[in-house]
């Protein structure tokens, strides 16, 4: 049978490659196609096609003629739902519920909400006094930023590209944009829509490949390069930002987490129960927001232990094409060595299993995918590599405190500070905790609501910027002031 090849997508054209790579179904191991991998050549072709169209008919358009294309896409989009449901699950083996409820939505809606800001986007004026009493005039003029190097992870793999592609072909800029090498099959069909919705040749290019050594690298250390917006790993980020400072370019960076989760004693109890079980094991853990600490105030802890405990062997782990299935394969063997590493880890130092902690049996084709158990453990100590490294899977470490003071230490003990959730009925304390996170995102009696004009972000190692509404125009626009002596 021969397999399809996704192709690049470079000046307006699709593209093949001397070398391939396979792209597997983590559902049962098989293989869906093959992906071309870009060599330095190609991915240079897609740095200087994009540079060109800087000077084409995209860098003359005016801002309403842009808004138009973006919808146009986000229409693309919206016509081809089944067709990008389809390939975000055979890449992911991520649910029908999760693909078609949050990811391709997700995906028009990203450039739907940058189309209309950037419409009603305005810039600042001053009005100053001069010593002849004639004055002068400043205003800032916000100029994209050129060619921008796009990266995206394989967890939500196209509505986190087009969080990226969206604000940065808003703000008029030109895009060489990878894939990871686990989901090309969904950026390579917004390609295909890209070009039906005729966004001019060059303005979006699309190349495929590995990071080190390969696409990603060859993409972030190259000159033409003018920014850098990245989704992944914490020591990618660092990774690419070696490689980066040789030419100096502005770094929009969304890293790692090991997310915490409070939940106090006067918290609604069935609601936390129901938001922890969702912030642990939404997509197999495997979102950057995921839960993987649960800290829960003493005089619950035993009960709250056994009520997510009961959440977590209450979920269907199933084939991805169930309308009931809440948890798939992780996206690879790969990860599921790594998670199932950390499972190991966990029993060596010490941990008490509370459910999980192994590979569900299915008996059929199954048995050859990327499966593994959605797993609590407690009993741990804050110094414990499982407590401390992010693990990126369906597990989450639950210990108690006794003091608000307590909780928030605890939350706070961490290289890492992306997100956080608190279940409190006390709205003084929820405000009062909130504040006090080490996080770029904290969630009040609820986990991952999203209001796409936020800023999102983390701190410390999970990131550098913010993305969402004005912060994403910001990173990919930047103002020149213009000064005119009256
Ligand atoms: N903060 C956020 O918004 C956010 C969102 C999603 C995922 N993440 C993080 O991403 C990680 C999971 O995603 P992943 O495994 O795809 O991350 P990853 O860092 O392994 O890869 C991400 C992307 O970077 C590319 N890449 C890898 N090394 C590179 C290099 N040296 N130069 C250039 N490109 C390189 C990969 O090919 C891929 O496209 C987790 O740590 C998760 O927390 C963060
Ligand atoms: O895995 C990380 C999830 C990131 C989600 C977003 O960036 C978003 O919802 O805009």
């Amino acid at each position: 049978m021969t397999l399809s090849i996704l192709h690049h997508y470079i000046a307006g054209e699709f593209v093949d490659s001397s070398k391939r790579f396979d792209n597997i179904n983590p559902v049962n191991g098989q293989r869906i196609c093959q992906v071309a991998e870009a060599d330095k050549k190609q991915v240079n072709q897609a740095v200087m096609a994009a540079k060109e169209a800087l000077r084409g008919p995209w860098g003359s358009m005016s801002v309403q003629q842009r808004a138009a294309l973006l919808h146009k896409v986000a229409d693309g989009i919206e016509a081809r739902f089944d067709e990008f449901v389809a390939a975000e699950m055979r890449d992911t083996g991520k649910s029908l519920q999760q693909a078609s409820s949050i990811d391709i939505p997700r995906g028009a809606a990203n450039f739907r909400v940058f189309a209309d800001m950037v419409k009603t986007a305005g810039s600042e004026c001053f009005h100053t006094d001069t010593p002849d009493g004639k004055g002068a005039l400043n205003y800032s003029l916000p100029k994209p930023l050129g060619v921008v190097a796009v990266i995206a992870p394989w967890n939500l793999p196209l509505l986190l590209l087009t969080w990226k592609l969206a604000p940065a072909l808003a703000a008029g800029n030109c895009i060489v944009a990878k894939p990871s090498e686990e989901t090309p099959s969904s950026a390579t069909l917004l390609a295909e829509v890209m070009h039906e919705a005729g966004i001019p040749p060059g303005v979006f290019n699309l190349i495929h490949g590995f990071g080190p050594n390969s696409a990603g690298e060859y993409l972030t250390s190259h000159a033409h390069i003018d920014a850098i917006t990245f989704t992944g790993e914490s020591r990618t980020g660092s990774a690419i930002m070696r490689a980066a400072a040789e030419h100096v370019k502005p770094l929009s960076f969304e890293l790692g987490g090991k997310n915490a989760a409070i939940i106090f004693d006067d918290a609604d109890f069935d609601a936390a129960v129901e938001g922890t079980a969702r912030s642990a094991f939404t997509n197999g853990g495997q979102v950057c927001l995921c839960t993987e600490r649960v800290y829960v105030h003493s005089s619950l802890f035993e009960r709250f232990v056994a009520a997510l405990k009961q959440k977590a062997e209450a979920m269907k782990i199933g084939w991805p094409t169930d309308a009931d299935t809440d948890m798939g394969p992780l996206i690879s063997f790969e990860h599921r060595n790594k998670v199932l590493s950390y499972y190991k880890l966990a029993a060596e130092e010490g941990a008490t299993f509370v459910t999980g902690g192994s590979v569900p049996e299915f008996g059929d084709e199954r048995d050859q995918g990327a499966w593994v158990q959605p797993t609590l453990i407690t009993g741990l100590s804050e110094d414990a590599r499982c407590v401390k490294e992010e693990i990126f899977g369906p597990i989450a470490h639950i210990s108690s405190f006794d003091t608000e003071e307590q909780a928030v230490a605890l939350a706070n003990n961490s290289k890492y500070g992306l997100a956080a959730a608190i279940w409190t009925q006390d709205i003084s304390r929820g405000h009062r905790v909130a504040r006090q996170m080490e996080a770029g995102m904290i969630w009040v009696n609820t986990w991952y609501l999203r209001d796409l004009r936020t800023p999102f972000g983390g701190v410390k190692m999970s990131g550098i910027g913010r993305e969402g509404g004005q912060h994403s125009l910001n990173f990919y626009a930047e103002p020149s002031n213009i000064c005119i002596k009256l």
